[in-house]
């Protein structure tokens, strides 16, 4: 087992990733207080762990019960939300109680979110079950639900008490989840360090595939850099946002898709194509740094052609990114692999970029 820190004074919690972790009762018990904890889970991997992670919960002498929530990103919203606080009425949680999030980035999302809300806040333990999770959304203290008019718009910064990441759950992972954990793990290469970058390019047949030994090193070489920019930047008043790379566009395509069409690391991975795009269309990036961008993007089994929503609508999407400011879009671009920044574009240019990906996309999409 690897354990990292993400180090925010006194909300500093551990990061731990390895095998046969989940329902390891020691690495839960530091992290359950008061007398009884609440899983959150949803139909899909409840079946799966939820009664180990039980188990183990109750071998510390707590109560325990769980929750269980609808599959899928277009159930991250308020009735969903409301079911977690019946429960928790229900079950008596008070002050106290921890809540423990078992899934993906929905059900951390939401978990989390509902963390932060009962009873003003009560502390939350994040056991991510899908790639995308254990690489990015169990870490950082983001949590929120969708509005049908933009994503994640409801939400609040609650940081987890501990994360426990087990390679082992990915054994169960349908391939299409798997690739789309994949575009993170990529993204966190492409803003933050090359290297890491040339390695997911030398390794991507066998992370496709699952290797333990390689996801295990994904997932700790991605949670570095995301614990080392949130602990600068905890609530994203400069450097966070770059771990926004490919979202102002992926956010947009998930909203206009309607959420679930398109999985969030799907439209992530097409929407850092189109950021590359317009990287070097700025003149920041050359083309060989797009090309190699997207060719990644593609060999890790991710849509490199964006839906045609109509330039009109992606605007009207991207203007209600948490980003802008005052109605003006602000995208996350690349100076060069492993660094990235925020600005606002010419409309030209965003047209232009808009054109390209969508309405005439290139025979052979951004990759040559
Ligand atoms: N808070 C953050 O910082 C942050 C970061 C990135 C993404 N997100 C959010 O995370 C969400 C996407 O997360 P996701 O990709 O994990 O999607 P998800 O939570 O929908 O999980 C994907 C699918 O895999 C299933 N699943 C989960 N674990 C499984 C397992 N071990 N075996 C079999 N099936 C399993 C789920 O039931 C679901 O059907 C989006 O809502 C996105 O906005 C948040
Ligand atoms: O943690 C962050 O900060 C991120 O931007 C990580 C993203 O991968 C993630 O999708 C996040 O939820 C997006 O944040 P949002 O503020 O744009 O909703
Ligand atoms: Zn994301």
């Amino acid at each position: 087992m690897i354990t990292l820190n993400v180090d925010l004074g006194d909300r500093s919690y551990p990061i731990h990733i390895g095998s046969g972790l989940f329902a390891d009762p020691s690495l839960l018990a530091p992290h359950i207080r008061g007398t009884q904890a609440v899983i959150v889970t949803n139909e899909t991997v409840g079946p799966l762990y939820a009664a180990q992670v039980e188990a183990a919960i109750g071998s510390l002498g707590k109560k325990v019960s769980t929750v269980t929530l609808p599959d899928g990103e277009s159930f991250k919203h308020w009735e969903t939300l409301n079911r977690i606080f019946d429960a928790l009425l229900r079950q008596g949680a008070d002050r106290k109680t921890t809540l423990v999030a078992l899934g993906g980035g929905v059900v951390g999302d939401m978990t989390g979110f509902a963390a932060a809300c009962y009873m003003r806040g009560v502390p939350f333990i994040q056991i991510p079950t899908t790639l995308l999770s254990q690489v990015d959304s169990s870490v950082g203290g983001k949590t929120g639900i969708n509005h049908p008019l933009g994503k994640n718009m409801i939400g609040a910064f609650h940081q987890p008490q501990a994360v426990i990441a087990d390679i082992d759950t990915l054994k169960t992972l349908p391939p299409r989840e798997l690739a789309a954990g994949m575009a993170e793990v990529i993204k966190h290469g492409a803003i933050a360090d090359a290297d890491y970058f040339a390695w997911i390019e030398e390794n991507i047949g066998a992370l496709n595939a699952c290797d333990p030994e390689l996801m295990a090193l994904a997932v700790k070489r991605s949670c570095e850099i995301k614990a080392n920019v949130v602990a600068q930047d905890e609530r994203e008043q400069g450097l966070r946002a770059t771990l926004n790379f490919g979202h102002t566009f992926g956010h947009a395509i998930e909203a206009g898709m309607g959420y679930g069409e398109w999985l969030h690391g799907e439209a992530v991975g097409c929407g850092m194509v189109m950021a590359a795009s317009l990287s070097e269309r700025l003149g920041f990036i050359d083309v060989e740094t797009r090309a190699r961008l997207a060719a990644l993007v593609r060999a890790a089994q991710l849509p490199v052609v964006a839906p045609d929503l109509g330039e009109a609508r992606y605007i009207e999407l991207m203007k209600v990114d948490k980003k802008a400011e005052a109605g003006s879009i602000k995208f996350i671009l690349l100076r060069k692999l492993g660094e990235a920044f925020v600005t606002t574009v010419p409309d030209a240019d965003l047209h232009a970029t808009l054109q390209r990906a969508v309405i005439h996309p290139p025979a052979e999409p951004d990759v040559a």
